[in-house]
């Protein structure tokens, strides 16, 4: 937008009630964002992922961005079917060699959702309840991506000149594993090139009260499990005791990976972990983390270690495999009484510093092969990684950390804790390594949003404050020197 009045002093107070005001504007186009279903994950939704990311790069040319779109390519999919990937934005407004450059990344694809798997309301719908704004995709990530837009058009509305240089990189494939980003990203390497400081809002608090700061993230290695018995499905009472069951070699070889009390029975698995450093335990003590509220918000029973700093611990520090279905395999309510012809089992590992993605995927697969050989089974049979996402951690002596807790501090006037988190974005650490510069991530959502579960949502208090830190963020990351 070009501004031809008069730049005004910076003044957070007017910023924070100009994003008070919009309040209802910005969950109004929340709820538009949470319309489009883009689910990475799927072939029949990509047509949808490409549709948000043109909604998007057309919003931040409204907004004075210049937005381009970059092509990746298509996607091949195991059964050898391709499809073409979603574009990436990159976006930048502002070119003033005076300024600091700051990056921002988010997503704009969401993870799978139906109505059936326990979701109150249309998962695609945005309901606004009790301060809260349900929908797939309300905290992971589109709330956050709207909130720095938010942020950059309430300086624009309000004729503050923007404090800093912003480029942008939204993408369209984070949640199934960033394909594609890291060649574009390491293509288009002059784009990084001016970066001074990379900031990400894509997790979330610890719990519901206090914000944080993020300096660490685990990878993710996603694995598939191809078993194949037959030509087509059987009939159980026609078939059943003469076929060696692809299903039941599926349960024998996925039994096999995880102890009850969440052990990888991988043998070296553990070797790269990196060892604890003196006093390391007093960093998660000094934690704001109430055990027994995590432990009810998620509706267990009972944890695998009912102290604190053990479960931060295995949740930020080390690494866990997580089981997450089987594709092929009868999920149906009722009683259908068939062997599946093919299953695919999918699991990940959540890796951590130093462990590598490569070497993980070697240990993995040698390990089921040889459960395999054990099991002796006559079926068709192929393990495999599909992606692997690295870990991140990052120092938390430097500017950009500061500006971010400065910026919380002058919003919620309290003091973040610093935090790490099990999960992953996967071109974190690549950010890090191609800028040099500071990365960090500085959460809008709360611990209780339900990201990638049954009604996802963000509170309104979040979204609308969550805005009001980027605004003063803004403004803090450009003071270094000042
Ligand atoms: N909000 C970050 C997030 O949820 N990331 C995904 C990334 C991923 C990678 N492969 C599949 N998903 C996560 O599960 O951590
Ligand atoms: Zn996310
Ligand atoms: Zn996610």
């Amino acid at each position: 937008m070009a501004d031809t009045k008069e730049a005004k002093p910076f003044d957070l107070n007017a910023l924070t009630a100009h994003v008070d005001a919009n309040k209802d504007a910005y969950i109004k186009l929340l709820g538009e964002a949470i319309n489009i279903p883009s689910v990475s994950s799927s072939k029949e939704h990509r047509s949808q992922v490409i549709y948000m990311v043109k909604w998007m790069a057309n919003l931040l040319r409204e907004s004075g961005f210049s937005a381009e779109l970059f092509e990746l390519g298509d996607e091949t999919f195991p059964d050898g079917s391709k499809t073409v990937l979603p574009p990436v934005i990159l976006g930048h407004l502002g070119k003033d060699p005076k300024k600091k450059t700051l990056l921002i990344y988010g997503h704009l694809d969401v993870q799978p959702a139906h109505k059936e798997d326990g979701w109150a309301t249309e998962p695609f719908e945005m309901v606004h309840k009790d301060g809260r704004l349900f929908g797939r995709g309300a905290s992971d990530d589109k709330g956050p991506v709207l909130g720095w837009l938010h942020a950059i058009q309430a300086y624009q509305a309000l004729h503050m000149e923007l404090p800093v240089n912003i480029k942008c990189v939204f993408e369209g494939m984070e949640e199934s594993g960033s394909k594609g980003l890291d060649e574009l990203l390491i293509k288009q390497k002059e784009f990084l090139d001016d970066v001074d400081y990379v900031c990400i809002s894509d997790n979330y608090w610890l719990g519901t009260t206090k914000p944080c700061v993020t300096y660490g993230l685990r990878g993710v290695c996603y694995f598939f499990i191809e078993v194949q018995c037959a030509a087509k499905d059987l009939h159980s009472g026609l078939y059943g005791g003469s076929v060696h069951e692809a299903m039941s070699d599926m349960v024998y070889l996925l039994n096999s990976l995880v102890s009850v009390d969440g052990r990888i029975a991988i043998p070296g698995i553990m070797d790269d972990v990196e060892p604890l450093f003196k006093n390391e335990k007093l960093v998660y003590s000094d934690i704001e983390f109430n055990i027994d509220e995590y432990r009810q918000m998620i509706g267990c029973k009972k944890l695998i270690h009912e102290d604190k700093v053990k479960t931060l611990m295995s949740r930020w520090r080390y690494p866990s495999l997580s089981i997450h279905g089987i594709e092929g395999a009868f999920h149906d309510p009722g009683q259908k009484t068939v062997i599946p012809r093919k299953v695919i089992g999918k699991f990940s590992i959540r890796i951590v510093p130093d462990q590598k993605p490569q070497h993980i995927a070697k240990q993995t697969v040698e390990f089921l092969d040889a459960q395999w050989k054990a099991r002796n089974s006559p079926n068709t049979y192929k393990a495999y990684m599909v992606d692997g996402g690295n870990h991140w951690k990052a120092p938390l002596d430097n500017f950009n950390v500061k500006a971010a807790a400065k910026a919380i501090k002058n919003v919620y006037n309290v003091e973040p804790d610093f935090t790490r988190e099990g999960g992953s974005i996967p071109i974190t650490l690549l950010f890090q390594e191609m800028t040099g510069k500071s990365v960090i991530l500085l959460p809008m959502g709360a611990g209780d949003d339900g990201a990638h579960s049954q009604n996802e949502k963000i509170d309104v208090r979040n979204y609308i404050e969550g805005t009001k830190v980027f605004c003063s963020y803004l403004h803090e990351i450009a003071q270094e020197g000042k």
